[in-house]
């Protein structure tokens, strides 16, 4: 049986006393257990946000991290840096990464580089825009993201590795895929890596989806035989609509 995750992803929500009263509410209530619960807030809460959750069995996530080791890159945030405050986990190529920070697919191949280097779990972000949907090239264009992003990894570097597709219309949009379409992706994913690894690296190998996923169409999608949970971002920032999501996988 593969991994079951559910993480949310806050973006650039909450300051440290906002998510100070966030965390001591849902370590109250979260009991992962049969799910994979995760949480990336903002670098600045990240320490915190460890320190507090240890206990409770929720990993905490970057949300970025720059390539190389150190160096003149006033602003970012090295793999070292994250490991010292005791986060060992990024994610990697969310789109808006991708749009607003002109990460490049090459830029990404450098980051799992880095953070496989230095034993990190990396959530990796693909998607298609809503053109792509329409004309039809969205497979070509996430087969297109995924080689030559991660695909020059070894084998034995996926068990440290996370897929998420991320669909960019169906982001903050409130228009979810469709359970259908989210299979038809995720399946498309998994048979790609089958092709380019194999199949034992493929069944393996999480595939989270991520998009307007919300209390009400949550159980839907993770039922799903592909999809492995979810990448939340509004819904994760109220603790009763993260848990909802959570459990639906009960
Ligand atoms: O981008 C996302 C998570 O990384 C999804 O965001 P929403 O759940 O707000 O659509």
């Amino acid at each position: 049986m593969r991994r079951k995750i559910v993480a949310g992803n806050w973006k650039m929500n909450y300051d440290l006393s906002e998510t100070e009263s966030f965390l001591s509410s849902f370590k109250e209530q979260v009991r992962p257990e049969d799910v994979e619960v995760m949480i990336a807030p903002a670098f600045t809460n990240l320490n915190h946000a460890f320190k507090s959750l240890r206990d409770h069995d929720v990993k905490v996530v970057a949300q970025n991290m720059h390539q190389c080791e150190s160096g003149a890159y006033t602003g970012e945030i090295s793999a070292k840096m994250l490991l010292s405050v005791g986060v060992k986990s990024v994610i990697l190529g969310h789109s808006e990464r991708r749009e607003y920070f002109n990460e490049t697919n090459k830029t990404l191949a450098e980051k799992v580089e880095t953070a496989l280097k230095h034993e990190m779990a990396i959530i990796f972000c693909v998607g298609e825009e809503e053109d792509k949907r329409d004309n039809g090239t969205y497979f070509d264009f996430v087969k297109k993201q995924l080689s030559e992003g991660l695909f020059h990894i070894s084998k034995e570097d996926w068990k440290s590795v996370i897929v998420a597709y991320e669909p960019i219309w169906a982001i903050g949009t409130g228009k979810t895929a469709s359970p259908e379409q989210v299979q038809e992706m995720h399946e498309f994913i998994r048979n790609t890596i089958q092709n380019d690894f194999s199949e034992g690296v493929a069944e393996g190998v999480p595939i989270l989806y991520g998009g307007s996923v919300k209390p009400d169409n949550a159980k839907e999608i993770f039922s799903k035989e592909d999809v492995d949970g979810g990448l939340i971002g509004g819904a994760s920032l109220e603790v009763e609509s993260f848990m909802k999501i959570i459990n639906a996988f009960k």
